[in-house]
């Protein structure tokens, strides 16, 4: 900071200008509703005393007035180029997974040293901050479930296997081979930012087969040695409720990924499998309640000197859009 600035600001607003190299990080895309989840984490993460920004990785879809809402709770917005998978025939689970592959440019965030990757469809109810001080070196994630329809092309499905519970259906490893790696959700995890990884994720996916499950098989596959499962706690999906409820100790759980079908809160209705479970509707409300709370609204410092708080909060928005070079905008399948 220029020291002619420190004797003017206050302890908030220095703190406020330190150079950011921890950050959560989002992603959005399409001009649909999915803004709104956005919202949601931001005010969420602000209600839980989170100590570090919330970057939001845009496409050039992303219409202006909806990356203004975002601005105006605070967000760090960025925008990315997409990514696409090669040339394929491949079913995705949900036709428009194939725009998350554009999820793989927050490696190339590296003005952050580690961030913490959170869905749009995700919401945090208790501070996760310790997740930043885990051990570098591992790709920490929460392990999926193989339970729901949308697993219904594997082998693992078919046999009524699951990692949640592996005692229950024995894998068959004479007539299948070794059981599935362990498989992590990627609606949340913890990253270290680095060209390198960038470079290194996108090479292999050019010359990688898309697969139902799109970013997600893609990630599990490229980090396969460094994945470190963490505690569901960090990210609950929700089929999770009624696949192993012996898993699940709700009042303990820190995070929750509405990614169940029916279960985007900003599009709830109650109709679809599920949806009319009591936890559901809690879960629900909690995520409305966060989201309607006004004394939850970013509310700017206080700019003791306008000018340097708005050179340095801009400063990574302005870099990014010059880095971005010409926007291209992209049209993808709408999201479920
Ligand atoms: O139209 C869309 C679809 C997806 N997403 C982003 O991609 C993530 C992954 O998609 P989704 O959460 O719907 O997948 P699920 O976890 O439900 O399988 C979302 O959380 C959003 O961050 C988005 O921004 N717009
Ligand atoms: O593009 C693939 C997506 O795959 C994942 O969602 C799936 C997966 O978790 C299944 O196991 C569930 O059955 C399903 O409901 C859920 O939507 C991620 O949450 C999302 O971020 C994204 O990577
Ligand atoms: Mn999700």
């Amino acid at each position: 900071m220029a020291p002619e600035l420190a004797g003017k600001m206050t302890a908030k607003a220095a703190a406020a200008l330190k150079p950011a190299t921890r950050a959560y990080v989002t992603f959005l895309a399409g001009d649909g509703d999915y803004w709104k989840g956005v919202v949601g984490l931001a005010k969420g993460l602000r209600k839980v005393g989170s100590a570090y920004p919330l970057v939001v990785a845009v496409l050039p879809d992303v219409p202006e007035s909806h990356r203004r809402i975002l601005v105006s709770q605070g967000c760090i917005v960025r925008e990315i180029e997409p990514v696409y998978p090669p040339e394929n025939q491949t079913q995705f689970a949900m036709a428009y997974y194939v725009i998350n592959y554009s999820k793989l440019r927050i490696w190339e965030f590296v003005e952050y040293e580690r961030m913490v990757y959170l869905d749009a469809d995700i919401q945090v109810f208790e501070n996760i901050d310790e997740l930043f001080e885990l051990e570098k070196g591992h790709f920490y994630a929460v392990m999926d479930c193989f339970c729901e329809k949308t697993w219904s092309h594997t082998p693992q499905y078919k046999i009524g296997y699951c990692q949640q519970c592996p005692d229950k259906v024995a894998w068959p490893a004479a007539e299948l081979g070794p059981p599935p790696s362990l498989y992590f959700n990627a609606g949340m995890f913890v990253h270290e930012p680095s060209m390198a990884t960038a470079k290194a994720l996108l090479d292999t996916l050019r010359v990688t087969p898309p697969t139902p499950f799109a970013e997600q098989d893609f990630l599990n596959m490229f980090f396969r040695e460094q994945y470190k499962p963490i505690p569901l706690v960090y990210n609950l999906v929700l089929a999770m409720l009624w696949r192993h409820p012996e898993n699940v100790q709700l009042e303990k759980v820190k995070v929750v990924h509405y990614c169940a079908a029916g279960s985007k809160p900003w599009r709830y209705t109650g109709k679809e499998a599920n949806m009319d479970r009591e936890d559901i509707k809690m879960l629900v409300k909690k995520w409305w309640d966060i989201y309607n709370d006004e004394t939850l609204d970013f509310k700017a410092l206080p700019a003791t000197d306008s000018d340097e708080v708005e050179a340095v909060a801009k400063k990574p928005i302005r870099a990014a859009l010059a880095e971005a070079g010409t926007v291209k905008y992209v049209t993808a399948p709408s999201a479920a």
